[in-house]
């Protein structure tokens, strides 16, 4: 526990009493209305957080809609899950975002020179989730549909910030420990055994200091996919489809916002479902490692003079592996002093495994350093100006042929 206060204003969990706070987010949703986006895999329906965030989010009165950004194979798994939504009160959006009826419309954007057809992913799903809540939102709160730890406070301590019109905060972003209670165990092995130390390098290496990446290592959780920002806002900025989304992001809103405006909060503890290594950069951690590299390069070109070059990545890959090191010793001590069960050989293997994906990763992009941000919101309702009622128009036809 601490008061630190860093570049971006950090909200704290001194006492905080949420149930004050849900009241005055009731008493705002009238005229700052807030919509909760969950991007969701239909597997999800079968483990038991998504119940649970139902269960919770059915104490949180003062949201006015929650959109969720399905992935599901056919009909029957949409059905099933609508049906499973049947038991969340507030009102609520299920939008089948790889289904044939949003499919046409994403389809239809090509006659208007907006190809998004190639994107795929997280990120895409939550692109025209996003686009559909902004139709109702003056707040959007996005947030995973695996979080074990979820509690109606998170919600509410997302969108406090930029609901209360003393603050008006345009982007907050969660932050935790993610420590798993009953096993003692340290995770986030992404966020801190390779985003961490690469961008403490990447922000030392590049030429002439980057407002951009130290903006990125302002914020305590980088990868947290938790964050609430206003419609303006979230219509403004571009994000790449893929495991990129959350790096990819930051960087946008430095673009597109001031830095006063923006801060971090503390959700407490966090747990969720955790992916395995994989055995390529194709799948598991590995494919987060492998994009996450790619959206750091592509920010690192952009954002700086550096000439991203063979010998660059090279030396990246050195002073990488020593900075995650050096931090593996850190995490060490605290892992003892917390009676945390901690192997640093196994934290080293990963720190080997990620050094090789970022090199693989690295020569990828040397090849194709091409562009792969989805477009910013306003850009594509100024080529297509009812595209959100076009997209909420397929929700509600695929509701209908179901009912
Ligand atoms: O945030 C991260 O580092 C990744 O999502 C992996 O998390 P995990 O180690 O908690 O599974």
């Amino acid at each position: 526990m601490d008061f630190y206060q860093e570049k971006i204003t950090t909200i704290h969990n001194f006492y905080s009493d949420t149930e004050r706070i849900s009241q005055h987010l009731h008493d705002l949703s009238f005229i700052r209305p807030a919509v909760v986006v969950i991007p969701m895999l239909y597997q999800e329906i079968e483990n038991p957080p998504l119940t649970h965030i139902i269960n919770e989010l059915n104490k949180c009165a003062y949201i006015k809609k929650v959109v969720v950004a399905l992935a599901a194979d056919d009909q029957e798994q949409y059905r099933t899950t609508v049906e499973f939504f049947n038991r969340l009160e507030l009102d609520n959006m299920i939008v089948w975002c790889n289904g044939p009826r949003i499919s046409n419309v994403i389809n239809e954007m090509k006659d208007n020179e907006l190809d998004i057809t190639a994107f795929s992913g997280k990120g895409k799903d939550a692109w025209i989730a996003i686009g559909i809540a902004s139709l109702y939102a003056y707040a959007i709160v996005l947030h995973d549909a695996d979080i074990v730890t979820y509690n109606k406070d998170f919600p509410a301590k997302m969108l406090y910030p930029i609901m209360n019109p003393q603050l008006n905060f345009y982007f907050n972003k969660g932050y935790y420990a993610r420590i798993k209670l009953d096993e003692k165990t340290m995770h986030g092995r992404v966020y801190r055994l390779f985003v961490r130390p690469l961008l403490d390098t990447l922000a030392k290496d590049v030429e002439y200091e980057s407002e951009t990446l130290e903006f990125l290592q302002a914020f305590r959780y980088t990868l947290s996919g938790e964050f609430a920002f206003t419609r303006d806002l979230a219509l403004n900025i571009r994000v790449p489809s893929d495991w990129g989304l959350e790096v990819g992001l930051l960087a946008e809103i430095y673009r597109n916002t001031t830095m006063k405006k923006v801060c971090q909060t503390d959700l407490g503890f966090y747990d969720h479902k955790h992916k395995e290594m994989g055995s390529s950069p194709s799948e598991g951690l590995g494919k987060m490692v492998n994009d996450i590299m790619v959206t750091f390069l592509r920010i690192v070109n952009e954002t700086t003079s550096t000439n991203v070059s063979d010998t660059f990545l090279r030396g990246v890959q050195v002073k990488y592996r020593r900075s995650a090191q050096d931090l593996i010793r850190q995490y060490n001590a605290d892992a003892i002093c917390n009676g945390l069960h901690y192997s640093r050989h196994l934290e080293e293997k990963y720190v080997d495994l990620f050094a090789d994906i970022l090199m693989g990763a690295g020569d990828h992009y040397l090849e194709n350093p091409s562009d792969e941000l989805l477009p910013d919101w306003e850009r594509a309702l100024s080529a297509i100006p009812d595209l959100r009622e076009r997209l909420r128009d397929a929700v509600n036809a695929d509701l209908n042929e179901i009912k």
